[in-house]
């Protein structure tokens, strides 16, 4: 890790704290690298990991969490037992973030309520979401169908998005929808697949320059990165486009693992011109983005997550949200170790500020 960038928290000699970690494997093997775990130890921190499938009180009877980081499903919620957990040590654990409002962010809707009207004044940028809807499924032919697309207003291109965004791969799964036939083919392949039928919200897709701006949130900490995203659609193209395309984490990697991947598949011409776009486009406004990270913070209440948001390509003044995400990979971040080391600190020492209220709502 490179000199300048080491953790500005300085450490009390004395001082040393328990964190425990609560999650699923690929989670711990993404986040809880040896980097952090030793980064952390050095500044007085003990990474501990929690068994997620018993319950906590049946874990390590001779330690005290000041502190647990999570990101569970609710099954592991019911497994572990917090509740129980926190009745005895409630007063001195903090849980890092209450589950009834992680649950917001896992729902298309919802999510996107905390970035609509956002009182944001850095010069004339302002922050708000594309335009989308929630479709009934099964309206998929004749007239209810026509009477559903007219009512719901939307312009094509939009995006198809699983309506929960509840963590499995199948929650990534989205589509470019290019016109109404191409919706009723989703809504049909939908429909086909039975009890797995999920619910749909359909998103404006807006031109912006195939960038998405990742900003990442722990606590007061915050971070904005670049990423790859879909290519603008010329709206003279857009008119003669047809059907579907679908697309699956289109922004997870890195821009450093887009230029690895492009040259080791010796790829040129178009990748190359895209990666470009990329690293020539500007970031926005440091101050925006701390302020639309504070203000999501105090909306949603929770201190770990991520927020993609992408600038107009018609109106570079206008900003839209288009996904938070709870306890996002804040490893693929540059010298994430200080990152979240320093936001664990504050957690232990001065305690974030919309912490768990009293641990309300734990096992809901
Ligand atoms: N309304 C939109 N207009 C233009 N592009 C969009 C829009 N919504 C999504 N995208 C593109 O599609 C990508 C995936 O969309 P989104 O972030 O909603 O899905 P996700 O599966 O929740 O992603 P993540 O992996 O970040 O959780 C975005 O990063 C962006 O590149
Ligand atoms: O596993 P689910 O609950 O689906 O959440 C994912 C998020 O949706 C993604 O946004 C995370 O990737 P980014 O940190 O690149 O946004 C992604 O990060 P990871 O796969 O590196 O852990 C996940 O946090
Ligand atoms: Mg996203
Ligand atoms: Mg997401």
């Amino acid at each position: 890790m490179p000199q300048e960038q080491a953790s500005q928290t300085q450490t009390h000699d004395d001082e040393r704290y328990i964190i425990g970690y609560a999650m699923e494997p690929k989670k711990i093997q993404n986040l809880l690298k040896p980097s952090l775990i030793e980064h952390a130890r050095k500044h007085g921190i003990d990474l501990i990991p929690i068994d997620i499938n018993k319950p906590l009180i049946q874990q390590h009877p001779n330690l005290h969490f000041h502190c647990i980081i999570q990101k569970l499903q609710p099954k592991h919620w019911d497994n572990l037992n917090l509740h129980q957990y926190m009745s005895k040590h409630g007063t001195t654990t903090t849980i890092i973030d209450p589950p009834h409002l992680v649950r917001k962010l896992q729902n298309r809707v919802s999510m996107l309520e905390f970035a609509s009207n956002l009182p944001l004044s850095v010069q004339n940028a302002t922050v708000g979401v594309p335009y989308q809807a929630v479709i009934d499924i099964h309206k998929t032919s004749g007239d209810d169908f026509e009477e559903m697309v007219t009512d719901s207003n939307l312009r094509f291109p939009v995006i198809a998005k699983p309506l929960y965004a509840d963590g499995t791969m199948k929650s990534h799964e989205l589509c470019l929808v290019f016109d109404r036939e191409g919706l009723r083919e989703t809504l049909n392949k939908n429909a086909a697949a039975g009890s797995t039928t999920t619910p749909v919200v359909l998103q404006e897709f807006v031109n912006h320059g195939g960038v998405v701006f990742k900003v990442y949130v722990a606590g007061e900490h915050v971070r904005c990165v670049k990423r790859r995203s879909l290519p603008d659609i010329p709206e003279e193209k857009a008119e003669t486009l047809k059907g579907t395309l679908k697309f699956s984490q289109i922004s997870n990697f890195t821009v450093q693992d887009d230029n690895g991947a492009k040259s080791n598949a010796g790829h040129n011409g178009d990748g190359a011109n895209h990666l470009s776009n990329i690293e020539r486009a500007e970031m926005p406004e440091e101050n925006l983005i701390k302020e639309l990270a504070r203000a999501l913070r105090e909306r949603t209440g929770l201190n770990m997550f991520n927020v993609d948001v992408i600038r107009d390509a018609k109106d570079c003044t206008r900003y839209l949200v288009i996904d938070i995400n709870y306890f996002p990979g804040y490893a693929k971040l540059p010298c994430y170790e200080p990152f979240i080391t320093d936001f664990l600190l504050d957690c232990v020492r001065n305690k974030p500020a919309f912490v768990c209220e009293e641990n309300q709502g734990m096992n809901e």
